[in-house]
């Protein structure tokens, strides 16, 4: 079948699945039939695209965190701490990097050794490995859905065994769980592999069982222009809507400046539903979610609060339907549960804060959206154009000529010519276009906005600068002025 942007073939899907259920022995514990009507005996309280919609009608804001570990009866009681002590709306489970990279071997080695010392010996959860009713016993403990958070390119089996388990939200994207997470797996294959699991998502919406699919939006994390990142988000929700998935979050990683972060979500928003609208799909519920601070944290918990309490003021400016909360211990590793649980307490203390308050100049956050606005027309018209009408062929093109980019990716997918830098107020710009499509009202502004800074700081616009920015937050600051 040719790779394009179109809903698939119901027998070749079927015949996949045969070769996707027999890639590990739990994959022959799915059954369609069977799963749809266990779905349906959850109560809609455990269904995140029915959390999502009463949020997104109430204006509130929910909170969700980050956790995974091997060992299933440790990992329940995770969860239900970070539920019962956090307040956690929506619970995740966090996948292990060797489930990610199809390595089950590995996973179940990792489980092993895990309970003989009585220790997590994996950085997650290895879902596949544990099989569906395992997985089940997860869902069964808790109160509040569940979602599969992970970094997978090729993530058909995992979709299978846990969607069939339960969790009604399913993190990824064939652009988003590659350019970032992988090196050597082509966009053509990681596209194939993600239009499977949404092609699954639809199944079950056609059978009556909603599951919420998200972007992983904030891509390498690492000063990652606004536009860039809505532009794929709302690209993977095109391939989404294609395959039939009617509840579509799009994601967004908070950068530092608070007016352009607060922007970002609003473009976001706005364009995700203008796009899907305009391509026919008319029944797809959209969702935003920011994530805190992907970028380097301060060691300091103390400072590193202060990133996360920062992070979350854009996310009252836009009323962005989810968060997800970084730790006070992002920069020593997995955290401790009290610390998850004590930042998402946090969180849910400046959003009260905060959401009674109108605080922010909004002729500056609409400059902010007139400018990102802009870059993401370009970037989507041009994808649309070079794939001749379909954005899964543009989307290969672009990648590959550079007119769709990401910086700092492992993957040798993607030109990595485009480079970011801080302006004077911490705002990331381009210090280097690649081949972005840009015009030249666009390219001035970002060029107005670095002189500003080389002026304030005294010295050239150079790439001494990128390098200060990566470390900035880490050592204190927004933007990395010189020493
Ligand atoms: C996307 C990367 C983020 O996921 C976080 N992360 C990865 N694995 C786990 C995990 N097992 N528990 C909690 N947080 C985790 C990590 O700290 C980083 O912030």
């Amino acid at each position: 079948m040719v790779l394009k942007n179109k809903k698939w073939d119901h027998n070749y899907f079927l015949k996949m699945r045969e070769e996707v259920l027999n890639s590990w022995e739990t994959g022959k514990e799915v059954n369609f039939e069977e799963a749809v009507s266990y779905l349906k005996s959850l109560p809609k309280e455990k269904y995140a695209d029915y959390v999502l919609k009463k949020a997104d009608e109430e204006k509130r804001t929910l909170l969700q965190p980050r956790a995974g570990v091997p060992i299933l009866r440790e990992h329940i009681l995770l969860l239900q701490y970070l539920q019962k002590e956090g307040g956690a709306d929506i619970l995740p489970t966090t996948i292990d990097s060797y489930t990610r990279q199809n390595r089950y071997r590995e996973a179940q080695i990792g489980i092993e050794e895990s309970l003989r010392e009585g220790k997590s010996l994996l950085n997650g959860f290895p879902a596949v490995n544990y099989g569906v009713k395992a997985c089940r016993e997860i869902i069964e403990s808790v109160d509040v859905p569940v979602e599969i958070r992970h970094g997978t390119p090729d993530a058909r089996l995992l979709a299978e065994i846990t969607l069939a388990a339960g969790f009604t939200s399913f993190e990824g994207g064939g652009i988003t769980y590659n350019i970032p997470y992988a090196k050597d797996v082509s966009l053509e294959n990681s596209i194939l592999y993600w239009q499977y699991v949404d092609y699954l998502v639809g199944l079950y919406a056609e059978n009556g069982v909603i599951i919420n699919r998200e972007s992983f939006g904030p891509l390498t994390g690492t000063l990652v222009p606004p536009s860039i990142s809505i532009s794929i988000g709302i690209i993977e929700a095109l391939f989404a809507a294609e395959q039939g998935v009617k509840s579509f979050s799009v994601g967004y990683g908070q950068c530092g400046n608070v007016i352009q972060d607060a922007a970002a979500i609003n473009v976001l928003d706005r364009l995700t539903k203008e796009y899907l609208a305009s391509f026919g799909y008319y029944d797809v519920h959209i969702t935003t979610v920011l994530h805190h601070f992907m970028g380097g944290f301060p060691e300091d918990e103390a400072r590193a609060y202060a990133v996360i309490s920062l992070g979350t003021i854009p996310a009252v400016l836009s009323k962005a339907t989810k968060i997800i909360v970084k730790t006070p211990q992002e920069a020593v590793g997995i955290p401790s549960k009290e610390a998850n649980a004590a930042a998402l307490r946090n969180t849910r203390q400046v959003l009260q804060m905060l959401d009674c308050q109108d605080f922010i100049d909004k002729n500056k956050v609409q400059e902010e959206e007139y400018i990102i606005e802009r870059e993401v027309r370009s970037i989507l018209n041009t994808v649309y154009s070079v794939g001749e009408g379909d954005f899964v062929l543009g989307t290969v093109r672009a990648f590959a000529s550079g007119l769709l980019d990401v910086p700092f990716a492992p993957s040798r997918f993607t030109l990595g010519r485009v480079m970011p830098v801080r302006d004077n107020e911490g705002a990331v710009r381009f210090f280097d276009f690649g081949n972005l499509p840009f015009d030249e009202e666009i390219k001035s502004f970002h060029r107005k906005k670095l002189e500003e800074r080389a002026k304030y700081e005294k010295r050239e616009i150079s790439f001494q600068m990128v390098l200060d920015d990566i470390y900035a937050i880490s050592k204190g600051r927004l933007v990395g002025r010189p020493r």
